[in-house]
Parts: structure tokens; sequence; C-alpha cells
């Protein structure tokens, strides 16, 4: 396998009126071709900053992103974007097929390719025969399709996903995990997946990537042993699905990788008690 993506020593500081703000620090992995990866953190931690870092979207203060050995500088031309506002990132005056087409028009593809691309990539999502509706005629789920639809269509070298589920219902986000979990197969894409979810990292991925609070670092790289076949039902009950969400839940609670839930119920205790003990130390100065 070769690599696909190279983050390194990537940092990012928002200036602030007084002080920087750092929100990515010293943080590295990468991502080899045809890996389905996933990237875990805590809320406000640098999940979205990392991403747009990666698009290109924002230039790091320090450190480098690679795209198949070439630095990231600006949106490369074969990376895809799939946000978690589908509303937001489909134009709705534009029917799905011409949604899926627009950026190919960008790419110089003719007319005949074009809409021969829209047509393979709305039936790898399972969408034909919606071609001429428009989006705001599509439940959430399927306008999400089409999202991915659109990114699929231009073949990207990366496939970069921001919370893609996050705003459908439950049963709609099951079937849009095994959704992206076949076409990733069939299509041998290369897919980077940022989530806040435990549960749906571990499903998703082949590996989880934890991060740490912010400043976010990566605190663990996970493999997921789990196999290439999954289902809903089985593979959630499974030991190694419940064994490495435990695992993932620890690290994001400021476990260390590999410490026992006892250890961290301790060492948590013995936290909580230090603050106590000098919360009362410092009442009893004021008094
Ligand atoms: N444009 C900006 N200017 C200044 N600070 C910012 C900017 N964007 C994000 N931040 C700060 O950087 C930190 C990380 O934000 P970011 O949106 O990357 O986190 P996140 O993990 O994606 O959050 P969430 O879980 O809410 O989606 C936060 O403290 C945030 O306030």
């Amino acid at each position: 396998m070769s690599t696909m993506l190279e983050v390194k020593g990537l940092t990012h500081s928002y200036a602030e009126k007084k002080h920087a703000h750092v929100a990515v620090a010293d943080l590295g992995f990468t991502v080899e071709a045809g890996q389905l990866a996933c990237i875990v953190g805590p809320s406000g931690c640098g999940k979205s900053t990392l991403l747009r870092c990666i698009a290109g979207l924002i230039k790091p203060t320090g450190g480098s992103v690679r795209l198949h050995d070439d630095e990231v500088d600006g949106v490369p031309e074969d990376l895809a974007v799939v946000f978690q506002d589908y509303s937001r990132s489909l134009f709705p005056w534009l029917s799905v097929r011409q949604n899926v087409e627009f950026p190919l028009r960008w790419r110089g593809l003719d007319r005949a390719e074009r809409r021969a691309r829209a047509k393979e990539a709305l039936g790898w999502v399972g969408l034909s025969g919606v071609d001429d509706k428009f989006p705001w005629q599509l439940s959430g789920g399927m306008q999400q399709r089409v999202s991915i639809a659109r990114a699929l269509a231009s073949r990207p070298a990366l496939l970069l996903m921001d919370e893609p589920f996050a705003s459908v219902d439950a049963q709609t986000r099951f079937e849009l995990e095994d959704l992206l979990r076949r076409v990733q197969r069939e299509l041998g894409s290369t897919v980077l997946v940022v989530t806040h979810d435990i549960d749906e990292s571990v499903y998703l991925g082949d590996r989880v990537l934890v991060l740490s609070k912010s400043p976010a670092s990566i605190v663990a790289d996970l493999p997921v042993g789990l196999p290439a076949e999954r289902d809903q039902i089985t593979t959630r009950e499974s030991a190694e699905f419940v064994s490495l969400r435990g695992e993932v839940a620890r690290l994001l609670h400021g476990g260390t990788p590999g410490e026992s839930a006892e250890e961290l119920a301790g060492r948590d205790l013995a936290e909580a008690e230090a603050a106590e003990e000098h919360a009362g130390t410092r009442a009893k100065e004021t008094l």
C-alpha cells in the first residue's frame, strides 16, 4: 500500500486580540491508499480546524500536509469534501443531476462525460431515477447521498467527510454508514471521516485515530480488527466492537492506551479528592 495522506507536525493557531489560540498542536498521522480512517475527538477539540488544514482551506501555522507526496497549498483538485449540512452544500435551484455534474465543469469534462459520471455516481449511492428532482424534493438522507455522489463523481484521491451523518435520524444514519462502507470498498477509495460519535468511528473505520482535548493532537491510533463485512446488529454486539468502543471512550475521557476502566475511575477519584482538598485549603486561607 502507498501513502495517500501524510500529516506531519501540524499546528494551527488562530490569532486572537491579545494571544494566539492554539487549536491543533504538533499532530501527525498517515493514511494509506484504499483505507477508511476515522478521526474521533471531543467537542471543540479542533477537528474542523484539522480537516480544513487537510483540505487546503486554511494554511496551517506549522507543519505540513502532503497528498500523494504533493504539498497541500490551496484546495487540491483531486480532493473532495462532504460536509454535515447537506442543505447548505447542495444548490436548491439545480436538479440532482446538475448538482452532481457541477464540480465536473471545472475539471474540463465535456457534457457527455459529465452526464455519464453523474449517472454512474448516482447509481453507486442507490439514487438512479431521481436525476431530475430537486434537492428539496428528497429526504435528508437522500440529499446526503447526492452530496456523496457529487464528491465521488470527481473520483477524488482523498474523500474527506466532516460529521457526514450527524444531521440525519438514527435509522438513516445506519443506512448511510453501510452505504459508505460498501461504496468505499467497491471503488477502493481513500476516505477520512471526522466524527464525534464513538460507535460510528469503530463501525466505519479500518482505523480509529483518537484526538486529545484542545489543542488537538493524536492520543492513539487504533486498528479496527472487525471483519470487512459488517452488520449494524451483529457487528455492534460483537466482543471486538464492544471492547474497542470502550477503549475509545476511555481515551476520550482522558485515559491512556491500555488503561483499565478501574484504573481510570481510580485516577478520576484521586484527582477529584485532590481538587476537593485544594478547594478546602483555599477556603480556610480565605477565612
Ligand atoms: N476562525 C476561528 N477563529 C478563532 N478561533 C477559532 C476559529 N475556528 C475555530 N476556533 C477555535 O478553535 C478551537 C477548535 O475549533 P474547531 O471548530 O476546530 O473544533 P471542533 O472539534 O471541530 O468543534 P466541534 O466539536 O464543536 O465541531 C475552538 O476553541 C474554536 O473556538
